[in-house]
């Protein structure tokens, strides 16, 4: 389909890393690589094979050897360190395999730290909203520690949507959490992206989860460096 707008699109990406005895290792090396706008991508393929450094890039943490990343047209490895942290807070949201909460701060508080930078930032209600949306309006002053392991998912959850992204990057949000949780957590990001057309790539290990997406991407396959890589 011509002019279908792009949120994501990668260019001859590769990122290599020191190898600790010495030498360098090339993790990834991608032709090609697009996500369109509200589209959402599982991501599966072997333990090492680099699908955590892909969202590192993409989320300007780390910067590749060479290649283009652009983001809603913008060239993510021109930017300067401040620049892609900037650009990330307004434009990224982030679910880990661990949540990331900070410890210290109650739910409410937490969801609001994600629209600090962001541009959900000029609409305080909107951390009320998420919150309700994830079914934990009850539990806004609970810290995490007074909270279930899928209730401080759901937190997470809902502090990635707060700064209104318009690409959720998820690194096997469903990794810590049981079978029917994890179905829970799913639809719930799922529907919430669809929602704000927020487009959404998912690490998974699962091809249950990864079946119910609108595309699967195999890293194995998009990836040159792979069978140096994997292991
Ligand atoms: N900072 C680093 N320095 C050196 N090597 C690294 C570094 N970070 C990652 N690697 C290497 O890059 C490869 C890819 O790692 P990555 O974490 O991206 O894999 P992954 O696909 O997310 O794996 P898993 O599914 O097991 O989480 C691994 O071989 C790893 O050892």
């Amino acid at each position: 389909m011509a002019n279908v707008e792009k949120t994501l699109q990668i260019t001859d990406l590769v990122k290599t890393f020191d190898q600790p005895g010495g030498g360098r290792l090339t993790v990834l090396d991608i032709p090609k690589f697009e996500i369109n706008a509200g589209e959402q991508v599982a991501l599966i393929g072997q333990s090492g094979g680099g699908k955590t450094t892909l969202l590192h890039l993409i989320a300007g943490l780390l910067t590749p050897d060479s290649g283009s990343i652009r983001l809603v047209g913008t060239e993510l490895t021109k930017l300067s360190e401040q620049g892609r942290d900037r650009f990330r807070a307004s434009t990224i949201g982030y679910v880990f395999q661990t949540f990331n909460l900070l410890p210290a701060f109650t739910a409410i508080e937490n969801v609001r730290l994600g629209m600090t930078f962001g541009h959900g930032r000029m609409n305080p209600s909107r951390a009320d909203e998420l919150l309700a949306r994830v079914g934990l309006a009850d539990r806004a002053h609970y810290r995490p520690s007074q909270l279930s392991v899928g209730q401080q998912q759901r937190v997470a959850i809902a502090r990635s949507l707060a700064g209104k992204p318009r690409l959720l990057l998820c690194d096997e949000p469903t990794a810590n959490v049981d079978p029917v949780s994890a179905e829970n957590v799913l639809d719930l990001i799922r529907s919430s992206c669809q929602e704000e057309n927020v487009a959404m790539l998912m690490v998974t290990h699962s091809m249950d989860v990864a079946e119910r997406f609108d595309r699967i991407e195999k890293l194995d396959q998009i990836n040159q460096a792979f069978s140096a890589t994997a292991h």
